[in-house]
């Protein structure tokens, strides 16, 4: 059953829409590894948004329930007020996605597989033929657009990936450290495309590793460890002061001591 978010009668009781992602007691459990424990989140329209964490904090595990892919054992998620898992279909053509580790159809050459993305959402061919080509030149892909997707290094199969879920111009686009593997100028202008996507309305959320690029690059954050949120909301308002970094170390902790590794001395 599709029900009303909590955040889009408050937004409507403000007179504003609803965030584009709203997540409520979302919980996700493998076996007796709590992965995902009853997070809220709410990312704001038209706002950058990080998410960060330490290895196994749980993020791709939450992105992936809040976008469809993964069944929660509770909670909910709307997308621009739409229910995720009560209306999926609707809630879906409002999302791109560029999740982290999926398979691709990698039998396919670039230029295909992101036209049949286009295609498989809809799209009509003379759009998706004219899409296609700019995304290709964009994420300096058309000199490789008849190679197939399997024989593309890592950081050109991240860029063939962000095109399709570029494709039909979502409102939300969620991505999966995007930036692994991508070379410096790839992700210079992958952030230009961002920021301009993000000027323009849309809203991304995107989770990394890199303190200092979410810090440069994102206006707000959340940072999760241990499968719950420990702080969320405005870049500035987290850090208070500090550098994401430094702050994040503070939240999370878990500094270890190198000196313990003996056996690494050589002399
Ligand atoms: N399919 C699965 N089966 C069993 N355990 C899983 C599965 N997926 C994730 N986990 C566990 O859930 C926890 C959260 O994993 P998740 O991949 O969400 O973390 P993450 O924050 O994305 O980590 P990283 O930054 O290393 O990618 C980890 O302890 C992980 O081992």
């Amino acid at each position: 059953m599709t029900e009303i978010s909590p955040s889009l009668t408050e937004a409507r009781a403000a007179g504003q829409g609803p965030p584009a992602l709203a997540i409520r007691g979302l919980s996700k459990r493998f076996g007796s590894k709590l992965a995902v424990n009853a997070i809220d989140l709410d990312v704001p329209a038209g706002s950058f948004c990080g998410l960060v964490g330490p290895n196994g904090a749980g993020k791709t595990t939450s992105l992936s329930m809040a976008t469809g892919l993964l069944r929660p054992d509770a909670g909910q998620v709307w997308v621009h007020g739409v229910d995720v898992w009560g209306s999926p279909l609707e809630a879906k053509r409002l999302m791109g996605l560029l999740p982290d580790g999926v398979r691709l159809f990698d039998r396919l050459t670039g230029e295909q597989l992101v036209t049949y993305a286009g295609l498989l959402r809809g799209m009509d061919k003379d759009t998706v033929v004219e899409r296609v080509r700019d995304l290709l030149e964009t994420l300096d892909l058309a000199r490789d657009a008849g190679t197939l997707v399997v024989d593309y290094s890592a950081g050109m199969t991240k860029k063939i990936a962000l095109a399709s879920a570029l494709i039909h111009a979502p409102r939300l686009l969620v991505l999966d450290e995007p930036f692994e593997s991508v070379d410096p100028v790839s992700a210079a202008n992958i952030r230009d495309i961002l920021h301009n996507y993000v000027a323009s309305g849309g809203t991304v959320i995107v989770s990394s590793h890199v303190m200092d690029l979410v810090q440069r690059m994102c206006d707000h954050v959340a940072v999760i460890a241990r499968g719950s949120v420990l702080a969320a909301g405005t870049v500035d308002q987290v850090r208070g002061g500090l550098s994401l970094e430094d702050r994040f170390v503070e939240l999370v902790g878990g500094r270890n001591q190198t000196a313990g590794l003996q056996w690494l001395r050589t002399s």
